[in-house]
């Protein structure tokens, strides 16, 4: 877990990556060193402005859109039975519109936008904050929502590995005119802990499998119902049957990027989304607006009895 100990409190050996018995946060930018101040523009934080070690917390959640990760860091609040009600919670990104980051507790919930540019640019600050702020031992986890293939609609995936849409376990990173890969592995014993925690919630169909990453949310995902269409629904089909076969359970558009930061960075890394449709059965999402609140809640609910039980609260699992 993440001290929240002022730097200064705590001892660090010779390797400035390392600190004792603890898995620090790995920045490998040899220029971040020399720079006297580090202003992460779209977090609209920087290290001399803002006290970095009181901010940070043992965990990190991170998914698409603004009002869920609120929503995710009132419902922490309440479960972590903090004082207050937890209402008026503090965007502590309020300066930009571009992300928001509320911190509960030990908890910090961040949103990250949709697809890969926006999250990555997101990673890049939040890991050199975690890093300028000496944060050791810091478990970040996605949740999000996806498209399933062949599982039934509201089914949580803890991913095992994220493949691109060559169902590869990769992530290509284009640097200069270089393209680079980057492997996409997760925490394997962090996802066995929390399919274990998921099965001590009743009724909350969960499983381990690989997820697609992305570019696109129509056409590189095979929907027949974007602006743009140049494939046959059997095509469709063909496509998604394969990725099936090939192990994956859901498509999403950001954990290839996200599994390949993390790792390189010493995160342990998850992702923990729930599927909003089968897309062997359909394109259009058409829950009504409380079952698709349900769903979304089901990754949070889950995240939530995880950081408990690591807290040693669970006497007081949901
Ligand atoms: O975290 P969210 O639910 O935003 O993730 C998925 C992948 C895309 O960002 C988005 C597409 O609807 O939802
Ligand atoms: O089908 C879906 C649903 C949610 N998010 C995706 O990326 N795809």
């Amino acid at each position: 877990m993440a001290s929240i100990l002022p730097a200064s409190n705590r001892r660090m050996r010779p390797d400035k990556n390392t600190y004792e018995g603890k898995r620090s946060v790995y920045v490998k930018n040899p220029y971040l060193d020399a720079m006297d101040e580090d202003i992460l523009y779209h977090l609209d934080l920087g290290t001399k402005t803002h006290n970095l070690p009181a901010m940070f917390g043992d965990f990190v959640c991170v998914g698409g859109s603004p009002n869920r990760m609120k929503a995710f860091a009132q419902f922490m609040h309440k479960e972590l039975q903090l004082e207050g009600d937890g209402e008026g919670i503090e965007d502590i990104c309020a300066g930009t519109d571009r992300y928001c980051m509320f911190k509960t507790g030990p908890v910090l919930s961040i949103s990250h936008g949709m697809g890969i540019p926006s999250i990555s640019i997101m990673l890049h600050e939040l890991i050199k904050l975690l890093h300028h702020a000496r944060c050791c031992d810091v478990t970040i986890i996605r949740i999000g929502t996806s498209g399933g293939i062949g599982i039934a609609p509201g089914s949580v995936v803890i991913t095992d590995i994220a493949v691109d849409s060559f169902f590869k376990p990769r992530f290509e990173q284009v640097i200069l005119d270089n393209v680079v890969t980057r492997s996409t592995e997760l925490d394997k014993e962090l996802a066995t802990d929390l399919l274990n925690c998921s099965r001590e919630i009743p009724n909350f169909p969960t499983l381990i499998g690989h997820t697609m990453c992305t570019y696109d949310f129509y056409e590189g995902q095979g929907h027949l119902d974007g602006a743009l269409c140049s494939f046959s629904r059997e095509k469709k089909l063909d496509y998604l049957k394969r990725a099936y076969k090939a192990g994956v359970r859901n498509i999403e558009m950001e954990s290839t990027v996200f599994a390949a930061m993390c790792g390189l960075c010493g995160l342990r890394a998850a992702v923990v989304c729930v599927t909003l449709l089968d897309r062997l059965e359909s394109d259009q999402i058409n829950l009504s607006h409380d079952v698709l609140v349900e769903y979304q809640q089901r990754p949070q609910l889950l995240i939530s009895n995880f950081i408990k039980k690591q807290l040693g609260l669970c006497g007081q699992m949901s």
